[in-house]
C-alpha cells in the first residue's frame, strides 16, 4: 500500500536571516518571526490540500519542533504520536558552526567553501569541544536517550560531511520511519535542509555530483508518494512535490545566496 511522505525543513531560524547569515548545525537556533509564519502557512497547505498526517518525526532541536507543532496545531493533529531523534538533526557543521557565511567565505574562498558547504563527502574542519558550541555536554545527547540503532554517538560528533549524515540517518529511516510508510500512513518529518537533501537524494538517486546544486527552502512542504519494497528499500512512486512550488522557488533563491558574495 503506497504511503505519503511529507518532508519539510523547519521555518526560517534566527541565524538564517540574511542580516544574520551564520552557520547552525546543531546550535539550538530559535525560529525568526518569519520562520514562525512559515510553518503556520505549511499547516494552511497541508489543510487545502486535505493531508492528514497519521504520525510525526523531528529531530531533537527547537526549530523542528516548533515548526512540527505549529503545522499540527493549525490541522488541528497536536494529537498523533511525534517521535524525536538526533539523527534527524542538521548536518553537524563543525568548527563553521557560529561562523557567518561571509566570514567563512572569506577564509576560504568561494569554490573551497562551497565544498565544504553543498559537496556530498567533504565534511568541515571538526568544532574544538572547547567551543561554545560543542554539543558533547548537552543533556539531549546523554547516553540514556541512545536508540541502539548502532554505536554512533551523538555526544562525541565533531563535524559531518552529507555522507556521514546518510549513514547515520539511513537506519532511523529503515526501522523508525519506513514501518509507518508500508502501512501506507501519511508521514510528516519536520528536518533540516542537510537531511530532507539526503532523503532526496536517496528518493530522487542524485548523483553525489549533482546534489552540490540542490537547495531546500525553509518551510515548504513536499509531499512523495512512496512504497517500501521487498528488499527494504524506500521507493518513490511519483516526483516530490512542492505545495507551494512559487514559494519553494523564493526560498531556494534565498538558501542561494547566503552562501555568495554580494554583487
Ligand atoms: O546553518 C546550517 O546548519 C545550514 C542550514 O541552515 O546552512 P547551509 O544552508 O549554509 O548549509
Amino acid at each position: 500500500m503506497p504511503g505519503q511522505l511529507i518532508l519539510m525543513r523547519h521555518g526560517q531560524s534566527e541565524w538564517t536571516r540574511p542580516q544574520v547569515n551564520r552557520f547552525a548545525g546543531w546550535v539550538d537556533v530559535p525560529l525568526s518571526s518569519q520562520g514562525l509564519q512559515q510553518a503556520r502557512a505549511a499547516g494552511k497547505l497541508l489543510e487545502a490540500q486535505e493531508l492528514k498526517p497519521d504520525v510525526a518525526f523531528t529531530s531533537l532541536l527547537t526549530r523542528s519542533i516548533i515548526s512540527a507543532n505549529l503545522v499540527l496545531d493549525q490541522i488541528d493533529r497536536l494529537w498523533i504520536p511525534v517521535e524525536r531523534s538526533w539523527r534527524l538533526n542538521e548536518r553537524h557543521y563543525g568548527a563553521f558552526q557560529g561562523q557567518t557565511r561571509p566570514a567563512m567565505l572569506a577564509e576560504y574562498g568561494q569554490e573551497r567553501f562551497n565544498i565544504y558547504r553543498r559537496s556530498y563527502d567533504v565534511a568541515p574542519p571538526p568544532l574544538a569541544p572547547s567551543s561554545p558550541y560543542w554539543q558533547g555536554e548537552d543533556p539531549r545527547y546523554a547516553p540514556t536517550w541512545a536508540d541502539g540503532l548502532d554505536d554512533f554517538d551523538p555526544a562525541h560528533i565533531r563535524s559531518e560531511s552529507l555522507q556521514d549524515l546518510t549513514t547515520r540517518l539511513l537506519p532511523y529511516l529503515r526501522q523508525c520511519i519506513q514501518p509507518h510508510l508500508a502501512q501506507g500512513q501519511t508521514v510528516l518529518v519536520v528536518t533540516h535542509g542537510s537531511v530532507v537533501r539526503a532523503l532526496m537524494k536517496v528518493l530522487d538517486q542524485v548523483s553525489d555530483q549533482d546534489i552540490r546544486s540542490i537547495n531546500v527552502p525553509t518551510g515548504v512542504p513536499m509531499v512523495y508518494q512512496v512504497a517500501v519494497g521487498p528488499d527494504g528499500d524506500l521507493q518513490r512512486l511519483a516526483p516530490g512535490r512542492y505545495l507551494d512550488p512559487a514559494a519553494a522557488r523564493s526560498g531556494i533563491a534565498q538558501v542561494e545566496a547566503l552562501g555568495s558574495n554580494p554583487a
